[in-house]
């Protein structure tokens, strides 16, 4: 089986001469159709860094990214920008909605500009909607909702056009434990009955208990990586905290 997407040897260097920062040293990866996967590790490892290199918001100084089989390095700004709107979404911790349109047309914003039909725009609405139990609120604007309810909107945002890999950065980091949870139960749901694959950076080791495969990594290098597999979800957890205590540094970083 192909990866739907694979890093080789990736590095990435802040700044120039006399001030420079590695943040990724040597980061190989490969990430296949339906995996859930977290990436943790102390605070300034590379964490964001990574991901942004591997969904094509940030470019590596050297090393290959591909998904699903192409090199992004091959593709012109406006591939670019077409792929990453097709086929890629994304979820950040600030959840980025625009507070002049409802949470229904914030959601449907990327369909509506893709100019679908709106008998298929409902149509991707109602998954979204049933996925996210957001339907009863979506006439509401985002300064009338809670932080959860934005957060599960900006989510429902990013999949409706159905990516195929869904990038979210500490997609929890705002949020109570509640709406925390809701949110990553959406995430399983739809890891396990639409098969999407997910890549989420999380520093919080119960977000991080959700996912079914876990990179750590360290000083911009991949220090382990560990499956649930069969363990329960608080079993998982409890080997999150173990990596994380063999890692070092700051427990109030990391947990
Ligand atoms: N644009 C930038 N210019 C220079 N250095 C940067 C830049 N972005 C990140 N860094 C540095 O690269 C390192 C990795 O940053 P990154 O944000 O990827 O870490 P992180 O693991 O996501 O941290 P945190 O958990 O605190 O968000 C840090 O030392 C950071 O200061």
């Amino acid at each position: 089986m192909e990866p739907v997407l694979e890093a080789k040897h990736v590095r990435k260097v802040y700044g120039s001469k006399g001030n420079v920062y590695t943040a990724l040293a040597n980061i190989s990866l490969e990430i296949y159709e339906g995996e859930f996967v977290g990436i943790m590790g102390p605070s300034g490892a590379g964490k964001s860094t990574l991901l942004n290199v591997l969904s094509t918001i940030d470019q590596p100084t050297s090393g290959e990214v591909m998904i699903n089989g192409r090199d992004l390095e091959d593709m012109d700004e406006q591939e670019m920008s077409l792929f990453r709107r097709n086929q890629l979404g994304f979820i950040f911790q600030d959840y980025n909605l625009l507070d002049t349109l409802s949470l229904r047309e914030n959601i449907i914003l990327p369909l509506a500009l893709a100019k679908h039909s709106v008998a298929e725009i409902e149509e991707h609405l109602d998954f979204v909607a049933d996925v996210f139990s957001i339907r009863p609120i979506l006439d509401k604007y985002p300064t009338e909702v809670s932080g959860g309810q934005k957060q599960r909107t900006a989510a429902s945002r990013a999949i409706i056009a159905n990516p195929n890999l869904i990038f979210a950065d500490e997609p929890t980091g705002a949020l109570d434990s509640k709406s925390a949870a809701d949110l990553l139960e959406s995430f399983c749901s739809l890891n396990e009955e639409r098969k999407s694959t997910i890549l989420m950076v999380t520093h919080d080791a119960f977000a991080a208990s959700f996912c079914k495969r876990i990179l750590f990594i360290t000083d911009g290098e991949i220090y382990t990586e560990i499956y649930r597999g069969s363990k329960t979800r608080k079993e998982f957890f409890q080997k999150i905290l173990d990596i994380l205590a063999k890692l070092g540094g700051n427990m109030n970083d990391i947990i």
